[in-house]
């Protein structure tokens, strides 16, 4: 999408950039095909999109052909080359080194973490003591959850839910959150403007200073304990920060980050962790408040599995798989990483299946591949009825199933971290809390759904809305 299409909203006439999603029902079967081309008007490259597994799995094969294209993911570069911006056998490198990091301790500990900043939570913002709370957006409350979870897990810091640490007034999750909201200001502003008094963009310079600083704390006080105990430290505690500066300190070339890189991917990883999980907790949450009926089968799983228990470990999370189906629904219905681009550096031939088998397609160099993640999710062929909340479609899913995560050599590395990690929270909040919409005047459930779970870009990632709830405890026998 480009100027000046992508600044206008989408219309009958102008697809916008939220064409995806208000045109889902639409766009494939107005030209009866699962992969379209789409030529921009006044300026920019051509694009392919695809609804299509099939496309999208040729798409995102390893070729040399295609690649990420670095100008179109500056925003993933913005602290350093990392596993999400790189390619070939750069890419190879990062995904060695960031994914030894994904294994059972990391999971075992994201279960823990997540009871415990469950409770923080509930305590902090006084729910604890109440009946019912009424909360204008979730997604504030679930954005702060997500950051704490990776910001525990991931980089061993404290993130109490409550904190008071700061730096220059600025507390770290503050300066976080300024920070994966602003990206797009931040690589399309020149650093002349931070200097003019406008106060947006004083706070958002003042966010990447104080997030730098904590940053470079954080990654030296690793370092010296690497030269005090060297290999031990990977031993002692395998989690991604001490991987990734392990990896720094390496001599192999095969497993060696530099300080960019460092400093690129525990940036990456803050936010590739944070706002898509956070988008799909509020998406689930929103679609359980208009289904009670499934969170009262809900309910009794979870009471069956992990009773009264306050801390379940990670064999009782895995065992929730009824929970973890609502959030696998919610994912699908609303994917937070909804548009994946390649683009081809040489000619490539894609293979699109139409009624007679498939047809070949040449696609020239300087093509953008657009893999529209919403439009497979929504494509009928692969999910009849789409438009319903149906979880029951994910009873017994495979992992290679879970093509919301997207597939292939670089398939997503914190699918099993964001799995637990919502399957915990949603399974003690579920078990405490009946949610409910918050309805205007004369609102039916239909009309809360159309106004409140629409899509559009928040942040960094495609996600809903400010989510209305009301939540009510339950009354335990
Ligand atoms: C519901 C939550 C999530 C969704 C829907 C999601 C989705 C995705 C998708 C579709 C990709 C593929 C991108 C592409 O091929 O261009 C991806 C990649 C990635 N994700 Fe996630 N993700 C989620 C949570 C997480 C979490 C919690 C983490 C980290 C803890 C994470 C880390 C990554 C990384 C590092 C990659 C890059 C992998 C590579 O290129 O080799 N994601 N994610």
């Amino acid at each position: 999408m480009a100027f000046p299409g992508a600044i206008l909203p989408t219309s009958s006439w102008n697809p916008g950039l939220t064409w995806p999603w208000q045109w889902r029902k639409a766009a494939y079967q107005r030209f009866q095909s699962q992969t379209i081309s789409c030529v921009p008007f006044l300026s920019g490259a051509p694009a392919i999109y695809t609804s299509s597994v099939e496309v999208a799995t040729q798409m995102f094969s390893p070729r040399p052909e295609i690649r990420k294209d670095p100008h179109a993911n500056e925003i993933l570069r913005l602290w350093g080359e990392n596993v999400l911006s790189t390619n070939h056998d750069m890419h190879k490198r990062h995904r060695r080194v960031a994914g030894s990091a994904f294994n059972g301790s990391i999971y075992t500990l994201v279960a823990q973490e997540t009871a415990a900043l469950y409770y923080e939570m509930m305590d902090s913002e006084d729910w604890t003591t109440q009946s019912t709370v009424s909360v204008t957006g979730i997604n504030r409350y679930m954005s702060k959850f997500a950051l704490g979870i990776i910001s525990r897990c991931g980089f061993g810091l404290p993130f109490p839910w409550v904190s008071n640490t700061t730096l220059d007034g600025m507390t770290f999750d503050e300066a976080l959150l300024v920070v994966a909201k602003a990206s797009i200001i931040r690589v399309s502003t020149p650093r002349w403007a931070y200097k003019l008094p406008i106060e947006n963009l004083k706070k958002i310079d003042k966010a990447y200073i104080t997030l730098a600083e904590f940053m470079k704390r954080l990654i030296s006080a690793k370092k010296e304990e690497f030269e005090a105990h060297g290999d031990d430290t990977t031993r002692s505690r395998p989690d991604l920060l001490t991987k990734l500066v392990g990896a720094n300190a390496s001599e192999s070339e095969k497993t060696k980050l530099s300080d960019e890189e460092l400093v690129g991917n525990v940036f990456t990883f803050m936010f590739a962790g944070h706002e898509t999980t956070s988008v799909a907790l509020t998406a689930s949450m929103a679609l359980l408040a208009l289904h009670p009926e499934e969170q009262d089968g809900l309910v009794s799983h979870i009471q069956e599995v992990i009773g009264e228990d306050r801390m379940p470990n990670l064999t009782k999370i895995e065992a929730l798989y009824k929970v973890l189906a609502c959030f696998q629904e919610a994912v699908r219905m609303f994917p937070g990483a909804a548009l994946l681009t390649r683009d081809t550096t040489d000619t490539i031939t894609l293979n699109v299946p139409n009624d007679e088998g498939a047809k070949p397609i040449v696609v020239e160099a300087g093509v953008r591949l657009v893999i529209d993640m919403i439009g497979i999710h929504y494509n009928p062929r692969l999910f009849p009825d789409p438009e319903r909340f149906d979880p029951t479609r994910w009873y017994g899913a495979r992992d290679s199933d879970l093509t919301f995560f997207g597939w292939g050599h670089r398939v997503c590395l914190g699918r099993k971290f964001s799995m637990t990690e919502a399957t915990c929270f949603l399974s003690l909040l579920l078990r405490d809390w009946k949610i409910e919409p918050i309805l205007q005047n004369g609102e039916s459930l239909a009309l809360w759904r159309e106004r409140v779970l629409q899509m559009g870009m928040r942040g960094l990632a495609f996600g809903v809305g400010d989510a209305p709830l009301k939540l009510t405890k339950r009354v335990k026998a």
